[in-house]
């Protein structure tokens, strides 16, 4: 059995999508959710589904290493950032050698890097009247959003949309695409 941890700070959907795409697998299951943030969403999500979390705060993150203790104890074979807004340390990188993936809601290298989370990314690609966007499914490495591209899709931008626009059309990509992409990363010989 495959065992994905997921990070997560805000709504959640797509650690739900995740949840509810393996919940019947018998070959993968999501057995943690981790989040920076007490009031997100998630953990409402997860609650439903009896996925176990665990909330934490930046010292437990940076400075007494408490997640990273978490991580070694859950001992995922994968961990999916999804919606996560904090940089993931070298403690935790060094320990899960590309075994650490992200999703990003724009076509890397584009749009991505510190402030380019959300809404801002779209703001930014509608604000350079961008035709094009999509998602990135990356490894996680030191920096933001340079990690070596797994998966990529895209969608195009109409004369009208605005950021919520391109925040529905890039929702639709990620609930059909991710889960995909992750079981391929988890089995990638089939
Ligand atoms: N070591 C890494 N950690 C993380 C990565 C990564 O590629 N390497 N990806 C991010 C997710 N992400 C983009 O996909 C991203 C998230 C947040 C930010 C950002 O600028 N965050 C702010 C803080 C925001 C907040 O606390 O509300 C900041 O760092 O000032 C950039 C990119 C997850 N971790
Ligand atoms: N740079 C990271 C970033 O912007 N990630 C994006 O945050 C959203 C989280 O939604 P969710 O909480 O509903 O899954 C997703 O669109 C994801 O691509």
């Amino acid at each position: 059995m495959k065992r994905v941890v997921i990070f997560a700070s805000g709504s959640g959907t797509n650690a739900e999508n995740l949840i509810k795409f393996f919940h019947n697998r018998d070959n993968v299951s999501v057995i943690h959710v981790l989040t920076n943030n007490p009031r997100a969403k998630v953990l409402q999500r997860c609650l439903r589904f009896g996925v176990n979390t665990t909330v934490f705060n930046k010292e437990d993150f940076i400075e007494n290493h408490k997640v990273l203790k978490v991580l070694k104890s859950l001992n995922p074979d994968l961990i999916v950032l999804a919606g996560f807004l904090w940089k993931i340390p070298e403690d935790i990188l060094k320990k899960f050698p590309n075994k650490i993936i992200n999703i990003h809601p724009s076509l890397l290298p584009k749009y991505g890097g510190k402030g380019m989370y959300g809404k801002y990314v779209h703001e930014a690609v509608l604000r350079n009247k961008e035709v094009r966007t999509g998602i990135t499914v990356h490894y996680v490495n030191e920096n933001y959003d340079d990690g070596a591209i797994i998966f990529q899709t895209h969608c195009y931008i109409d004369s009208l949309d605005n950021e919520e626009d391109i925040a529905k059309k890039i929702h639709v990509l990620e609930m059909e695409h991710f889960p995909k992409v992750v079981e391929s990363v988890l089995f990638p010989n089939g």
